[in-house]
């Protein structure tokens, strides 16, 4: 599904933030990028969604090579891709269920189509009553959860998640990490960027680590030894 070969990264000419990274990620696999702040943790994620180019190496993602996908075909590689981010950024001057039918008329999808895809990626996440609601009504974790229906109403293979819990309680940050694995039982490959050590260390997935511009690979339980 993910493939780096030989990945480089350098801003500006500087020095390189991501040095020969290589890793695989399997199609329906799940796992954590960890890294102390600054390591590189979201330049990777950029690189996988087209926001950055690599300086030097490839990246295959879902079969396509990513270095050979010109700026104006973009759009259309990123319908395959759903993002969460830490800050969710909803619209609050729309519904719940507005916001998260976005995704779906960006690409013309009939008005039919997009109320049921909308009602079923509420539904997943335990917030179908809630359709009718402005975001701002919403607590942290619920606004969080509104914003993982939005990257997956398109039903993406894959989905990339920048920090998902970082705003968020222990134990709504546990729901949001169980909710991310219940996409991947159902073969989403899942890649989530997060510094919560101890919440990575309780789920068994892959665990790529940055360090000093570096990729180790292991496993999350590992993470805390
Ligand atoms: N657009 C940019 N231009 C120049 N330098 C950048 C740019 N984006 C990131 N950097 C630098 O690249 C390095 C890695 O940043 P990145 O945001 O990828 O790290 P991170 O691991 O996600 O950090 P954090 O956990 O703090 O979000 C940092 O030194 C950062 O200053």
């Amino acid at each position: 599904m993910i493939e780096f070969d030989r990945v480089g990264k350098s801003y500006d000419g500087r020095e390189e933030v991501l040095s020969d990274i290589h890793f695989r990620l399997a199609r329906g696999e799940m796992a954590f990028l960890t890294g102390h702040s600054g390591a590189g943790k979201s330049t990777l994620l950029k690189l996988m969604m087209l926001m950055e180019r690599p300086s030097r190496g490839n990246i295959i993602v879902g079969g396509q090579h990513l270095g050979k996908i010109l700026q104006r075909q973009i759009p259309y590689y990123r319908r395959h891709i759903g993002v969460v981010f830490q800050n969710h950024q909803l619209l609050f001057d729309r519904t719940v269920f507005a916001n998260v039918a976005l995704p779906l008329e960006v690409t013309g999808t009939p008005v039919k189509e997009v109320a049921r895809r909308v009602r079923a990626a509420l539904d997943k996440v335990g917030l179908l009553k809630k359709e009718k609601l402005n975001p701002m009504q919403l607590s942290g974790g619920e606004q969080q959860r509104i914003g993982i229906a939005r990257a997956v109403v398109n039903k993406p293979p894959l989905l990339l998640a920048d920090e998902p819990t970082g705003n968020l309680d222990p134990e709504l940050s546990a729901d949001i990490m169980h909710l991310f694995e219940q996409f991947n039982q159902v073969g989403v490959t899942v890649l989530i960027a997060s510094h919560d050590l101890a919440l990575i260390s309780h789920l068994r997935h892959k665990l790529l680590t940055l360090r000093d511009g570096r990729l180790m690979v292991g496993q999350s339980t590992e993470v805390l030894a």
